[in-house]
């Protein structure tokens, strides 16, 4: 790893320095070849083992745990900062510098009650999750590694600590910024600093001066509202979307309770402790903006605030427009592109009600939101007969969306071509919890995570058949259905 120390050097007052804490007898869980090339790693090595579990110096590195705050719930948390995250600086890759953070380093200024630790299922779930959404083209954060180790910590029961070696183009969050505007009130010098920071090193395209922080709030604005409109229509509940967790480059980011939909759920709650279900699937579009807001709120010592409001005007607009084109991809509507705004947003507005009849009828029957995606785009088009209209409890419903669906489509010149592209957008294989869960019981129980690998290898590919692996792509078994995941990790 060659690293360079940009935030480190040039943001003094924005991080504490802090030095991570070994991990008892490490062994590489999980280790991911895609996310090394990002950072011009090959193969793992002890070296890096020693380092990354923290039990060695990595050259180069400068530990620190950066500050920041954040709407936690609705609620504003004036002080939190990395309390398990320690950030080595940024590693030089050929496409760009990415962060190190060792997640799960140790304790730190900002640990609070905590004791810096993650534990191996969360750690576990962490790196699969990050790597599948990577190879879904989600914007994510990414997972270079999972290390276990012998390290004993407390929650419910007492477990074993593990650390996910996290990689992000930024770990700058809307709380960032909100900590700069509440919690060290009067220092809107500070906030200015991070926002040129920001723009330097990740909108190198834009100034530094008022017509460059209008723009820059447009593309966060539109960033999140695209990342939104991935997890949508891939059908993933990110849990807890408090605005610390909420990545500045719109990447998704932090990874408790997430799930993906087994059955398709508007108002799926994967959060153990979201009792109101302010984070439900369905919730997910609102709350972008809703944190939108309270980072727009923190920008107005610095930008004015009718360039605010223009910038989350453009949300909403934004957010429909990506997921229309999403789910037009995974449902063969063909692209539909229009010179004239108006025409467009009506064309968007006409896709978005049969998009939205197709959900309701998958809600209505308890279908599989992934399943019968990838078994709509097997169909013949031409057939008056769909497969997934035997999976239907009100087939006649179902027969007039089909016949809806068919006129959209329209006339498809090589079925199987039209075939193999939509298995292209609907994948085969998603990480459902059940299966994260398999994965990690056999890491405690057995200490053996070949079904971790197979799992990592499988949801690299999420796209193609890989016939040996079909139970993989089924729903959940009944002890795994509808799974919700505790907060505590
Ligand atoms: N075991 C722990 N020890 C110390 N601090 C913790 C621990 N778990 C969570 N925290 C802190 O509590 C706050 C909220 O936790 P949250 O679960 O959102 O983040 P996280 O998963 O720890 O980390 P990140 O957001 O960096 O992915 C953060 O400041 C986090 O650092
Ligand atoms: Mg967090």
């Amino acid at each position: 790893m060659r690293f360079k120390q940009d935030f480190f050097e040039q943001l003094d007052g924005f991080y504490s320095q802090v030095y991570p804490q070994g991990i008892q007898n490490p062994q590489w869980l999980g280790w991911s070849d895609d996310a090394a090339k990002l950072i011009g790693l090959g193969k793992p090595n002890n070296d890096l083992l020693m380092q990354l579990s923290a039990n060695a110096a990595a050259p180069g590195a400068s530990y620190y745990a950066q500050v920041y705050s954040g709407h936690q719930f609705g609620g504003y948390t004036p002080r939190l900062g990395d309390g398990r995250s320690i950030i080595l600086g940024e590693a030089i890759g050929p496409n760009g510098a990415w962060d190190v953070a060792l997640k799960g380093g140790g304790p730190t200024p900002y640990s609070r009650q905590g004791d810096g630790r993650a534990v191996m299922r969360s750690a576990v779930r962490e790196f699969l999750v990050s790597e599948a959404l990577a190879a879904l083209s989600v914007p994510t954060t990414r997972a270079l590694a999972v290390i276990g180790s012998d390290l004993p910590v407390w929650r419910e029961s007492q477990e074993t600590a593990a650390i996910t070696v996290r990689l992000a183009k930024s770990h700058i969050r809307f709380g960032h910024f909100e900590y700069f505007c509440y919690s060290e009130r009067g220092a809107p010098d500070k906030l200015t600093q991070l926002l040129n920071f920001t723009i330097a090193q990740h909108f190198p395209h834009l100034t530094a001066d008022a017509a460059g922080y209008k723009q820059w709030f447009v593309e966060v604005v539109q960033s999140t509202a695209k990342m939104i409109a991935h997890w949508q229509a891939v059908g993933f509940a990110h849990g807890v979307m408090n605005t610390d967790n909420m990545s500045i480059l719109g990447d998704t980011f932090d990874f408790g309770p997430f799930a993906f939909l087994d059955t398709f759920n508007e108002s799926f709650i994967c959060n153990h402790s979201d009792h109101e279900g302010r984070y439900a699937f369905g919730q997910q579009p609102g709350v972008g903006l809703w944190n939108l807001k309270r980072l727009a709120q923190a920008l107005t010592p610095i930008i004015p605030s009718d360039d605010l409001i223009a910038a989350l005007n453009t949300y909403q607009p934004s957010l429909v427009s990506e997921y229309v084109n999403l789910m037009r991809a995974k449902l063969g509507f063909g692209a539909a592109s229009c010179q004239d705004r108006e025409t467009q947003a009506e064309l968007d507005k006409q896709d978005l009600q049969l998009i939205s009849q197709f959900t309701v009828l998958l809600e209505n029957s308890q279908l599989d939101y992934s399943n019968s995606l990838r078994k709509m785009g097997q169909i013949d088009i031409s057939s008056q007969h769909s497969p997934l209209r035997d999976d239907m409890l009100n087939v006649s419903e179902f027969d007039s969306w089909y016949q809806a669906y068919q006129a959209r489509v329209g006339n498809v010149a090589d079925v199987t071509v039209w075939q193999q592209q939509r298995n292209q957008h609907n994948p085969k294989y998603v990480l459902r919890n059940y299966l994260a869960q398999e994965a990690i019981i056999d890491i405690e129980e057995k200490g053996d995570n070949s079904k971790l690998l197979q799992l990592q290898q499988l949801l690299t590919r999420p796209f193609d058949e890989q016939p040996q692996m079909n139970d993989l792509a089924k729903r959940p078994p009944d002890w795994g259905q509808g799974l919700i995941m505790s907060c505590s990790s």
